[in-house]
């Protein structure tokens, strides 16, 4: 078995603290050994790692693999006014596009100290057995693990907000009403198919109903049969936004995640995304089903969706990871920008004192811990019997110059630029700052080509899109107000 000790760094412990200096030893793609310096070590490769901090790789527990050629798109679009956008952004890709968006995507992760992400993956009208595996081959190629649930509804890829499309002029209705999804059989078809010729490795394969209101019953059931049949992770887009919460109570009469629960979706398999407008009962509900929670700050602020109540999620016993949310809500895929705005968001709450806010420790803990949880990895602390999933950051780098304390830094003042080394499962993917196998220029180059021709391929729909947007905030902003949950979560 491949043995490799890596001697001189410091090294970050479970509990968050740095370990002055530490030698890691490494066998195949497990941590061994945690030793004090200097003790004999047999046949192992040597790496000097002096100058450096390691901390476990960061695990990005909500992204959508295809954003990644939709950053920089829209200023002031709140939830709803991106998924009526979706259309256009994401419509006429072919292939290599999704392979390029998710390639692109991978690369930021890796680059900014990430191992892991749970990606939600959107193909239109419906998921492809060779989509699929064009997205899981730019991981592979990447070199990152993931999670890959192809993000799927049976009822509209519009709004599907009860009362939305009558809502609409006249002009625009058949259009929207036409912007359907694949058949439900054929969708669950082909993640079946999928799951019965997977080929294991890093990349697994998940599902995701995408938004509750987005499917029927039926083919929520089915999406929860496929999951326990092949052992699926499965994540959900839920109660992101206030509207999709007064829609969830206008449509079932109940929470949308009591509605999930009571379809039988709501298990340790399962967690949610966002959660924003999550009740207590909610919370407590996820907690009782061992289900987890993916917070991402970044995105809920952009789309000014409000702020989920991930400490009180804590504290009720739920499995709470972070994440990023893809790139055409939150720009980058930067796992330190999300871990601080994790810690701030949580001290903006009205009225909460610093027992409710996130420390720095608790912080790290979701995007390594609790994040590789929601994914189902051995990983995200840096222990014996773990994935060697490890980031080395360079100590020498103005943010961490001087270095004062290992928790507070890496949520407070790294951005990622420090990142310098990544190995996944003991496997080198970036050194000395490069990317290893992948050419970045072309890269860049062919994202830049991709993005002209799709917007061309677009212009009609973005036009329609742009017209009916109006009218869709105006609908929404009625159905938020239907909402009749508690108004502000304070944590605790
Ligand atoms: N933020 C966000 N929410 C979603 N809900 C369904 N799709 C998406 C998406 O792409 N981004």
């Amino acid at each position: 078995m491949n043995r490799i000790l890596i001697s001189g760094a410091r090294v970050l412990l479970p509990d968050a603290t740095a370990a002055p200096h530490r030698d890691i030893l490494l066998e195949g793609e497990r941590v061994a050994a945690l030793l004090e310096p200097g003790t004999a070590v047999e046949d192992a490769a040597r790496h000097d790692a002096t100058g450096r901090l390691v901390i476990p790789g960061l695990v990005n527990g909500h992204t959508h693999g295809h954003g990644g050629l939709s950053k920089g798109m829209g200023d002031k679009w709140d939830l709803a006014l991106l998924l009526t956008h979706a259309a256009w952004i994401g419509g006429h890709r072919g292939l290599e596009d999704k392979r390029l968006a998710t390639t692109l995507t991978a690369v930021e992760m890796l680059r900014k100290g990430c191992t892991a992400g749970y990606d939600l993956a959107f193909e239109f009208p419906g998921p492809s057995l060779d989509g699929l595996a064009a997205m899981a081959e730019a991981y592979e190629t990447v070199g990152l693990r993931a999670v890959l649930a192809p993000m799927v509804a049976d009822l509209t890829f519009f709004q599907a907000t009860p009362g939305l499309i009558q809502a609409l002029p006249e002009e625009y209705r058949a259009r929207a009403a036409g912007l359907s999804m694949a058949r439900a059989d054929d969708i669950l078809t082909t993640i079946h198919e999928a799951a019965r010729s997977w080929r294991g490795g890093r990349v697994r394969l998940g599902c995701a109903p995408t938004i509750p209101l987005h499917c029927s019953d039926s083919f929520l059931e089915g999406c929860r049969d496929l999951s326990a049949e092949h052992g699926l992770p499965m994540q959900t887009h839920v109660a992101e936004a206030r509207y999709q919460a007064g829609g969830g109570e206008v449509r079932y009469g109940s929470t949308l995640l009591a509605h999930m629960d009571r379809l039988g979706l709501v298990n340790e398999r399962f967690s949610v995304a966002h959660g924003v407008w999550l009740t207590e009962a909610d919370l407590a509900l996820l907690a009782a089903r061992g289900a987890g929670l993916s917070h991402n700050p970044g995105s809920n602020m952009r789309l000014a969706s409000g702020i989920a109540p991930a400490r009180a999620a804590i504290r009720a016993g739920v499995t709470v990871g972070l994440g990023t949310d893809g790139s055409g809500s939150s720009d980058n895929q930067n796992m330190f920008e999300a871990m601080r705005l994790a810690a701030f968001a949580s001290r903006l709450w009205d009225g909460a004192t610093e027992e409710d806010w996130l420390g720095t420790a608790e912080t790290v803990r979701l995007a390594t811990e609790g994040s590789a949880r929601l994914l189902g990895l051995e990983a995200g602390s840096i222990a014996p019997g773990r994935l060697a999933d490890l980031v080395f950051l360079d100590l020498a780098h103005v943010n961490w110059a001087p270095f004062n304390d290992a928790a507070n830094q890496l949520v407070f003042t790294e951005d990622g630029s420090a990142v310098r080394e990544v190995m996944v499962g003991g496997e080198w993917k970036l050194r000395d700052g490069r990317v290893l196998g992948l050419d970045e220029a072309a890269l860049a180059r062919r994202a830049q080509e991709a993005a002209d021709r799709l917007a061309g391929l677009n212009a009609g729909m973005r036009e329609w899109s742009m017209a009916v947007a109006p009218h869709v905030s105006c609908h929404c902003r009625a159905l938020a107000g239907r909402f009749t949950g508690a108004r502000r979560l304070i944590a605790g």
